[in-house]
């Protein structure tokens, strides 16, 4: 007889998920460290009432991210490297990002059912205040993957980096802890663009040069050697997806480098990475033309803004990376 299997299995990912966001939102794997707590003593710290919070902190234990011994918590291994906020490597910045995004993820038949985003989310309109608020969701993630990118590429000859759609510009700060010296620019829509220099500082930078600009419409009004584009094509109608690698190249002095990055890329045949089949859906959600694009659309568009030499490797949290050079 065929069982269910898999059904239940992804049923059971579900609760976890949320119990890791659950914990995630109130900051238990920060606030253990490196200690070990009763619930008891983590509900004097949270002002919880113990017995409701050792549910949550019970829950968190029966699949590893805690360790309960003698009525005392503490963080598993995965937990204290990822999910303690006050190490480098932590991944749990997200948090406020996925909140937005699986509360959109719930209303695809819905998106589907009125052939309209459900949760539209338009960068274009929105306010300053919105526009701030989702920089900020934005900024911890847009770090870390500075960081991986810095790992990634070889930036000892690049001069001057652009971050395009750079949100709150971030990514600039994670690149340039490893690479300190180069000049960054971050270009970005004008409601986007006025709440970076805030965002900035509070990383403790403030020499990021934040232009205003629509790059589906023109280029940088500098030259620089490296220009990112990250989550930013995949937000895009084609035609503007399109433009937007054009304008890119623009941006870019003679031999210069393109890093088009995001989970929003799929293999020709639509089937995988994961990352990208399922944003697609959520993409439904939240815009009106956005989509994960194919890797054969991504490498056309380049071709045709004049980069060569086009590769693609995936980073170690499954985001897609496209890295093409011009000319020299
Ligand atoms: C999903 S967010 C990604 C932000 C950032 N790159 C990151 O990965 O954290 C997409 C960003 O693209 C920006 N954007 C959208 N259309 C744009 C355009 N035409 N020109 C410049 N930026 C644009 C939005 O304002 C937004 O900050």
């Amino acid at each position: 007889m065929v069982g269910s299997d898999r059904i239940d299995d992804l049923i059971a990912a579900v609760p976890r998920a949320l119990a890791l966001r659950a914990g995630l939102d109130l900051g238990i794997f920060t606030q253990l460290g490196d200690s070990a707590l009763t619930a008891d003593g983590l509900g004097t710290l949270f002002n919880i009432a113990p017995d409701r919070l050792s549910r949550l902190l019970y829950a968190l234990a029966s699949f590893g991210l805690l360790e309960v011994e003698d009525g005392r918590f503490r963080n598993g291994a995965e937990a204290s490297a990822f999910l303690d906020a006050s190490k480098k490597t932590y991944r749990g910045g997200d948090h406020a990002l996925l909140r937005e995004l699986w509360g959109a993820d719930l209303l695809t038949a819905e998106s589907l059912r009125q052939s309209r985003p459900a949760a539209l989310h338009d960068f274009s309109q929105a306010g300053p205040e919105a526009a701030a608020a989702f920089s900020r969701k934005l900024a911890p993630g847009a770090a870390i993957f500075g960081r991986y990118l810095a790992q990634e590429i070889d930036l000892s000859a690049i001069g001057s980096v652009i971050d395009i759609g750079g949100g709150p510009g971030t990514i600039l700060v994670g690149l340039r802890e490893r690479w300190p010296r180069i000049a960054a620019t971050l270009m970005e829509l004008p409601t986007v663009a006025a709440a970076a220099p805030e965002i900035l500082s509070e990383y403790g930078v403030d020499d990021v040069v934040v232009e205003e600009g629509d790059i589906t419409v023109a280029p940088s009004i500098g030259r620089h050697d490296l220009a990112i584009l990250k989550a930013v094509v995949q937000v895009l109608p084609p035609d503007q997806a399109r433009r937007s690698i054009l304008n890119a190249a623009r941006c870019l002095t003679p031999g210069g480098e393109i890093a088009i990055a995001g989970w929003g890329v799929v293999d020709d045949d639509r089937l995988g990475p994961p990352e990208g089949v399922f944003l697609n859906l959520t993409f439904l959600n939240l815009y009106r033309h956005g989509e994960s694009y194919t890797e054969g659309q991504y490498r056309a568009w380049m071709t045709e803004a004049g980069f060569g030499d086009i590769s693609r490797s995936r980073l170690a949290d499954g985001c897609t990376l496209f890295r093409a050079r011009l000319a020299g």
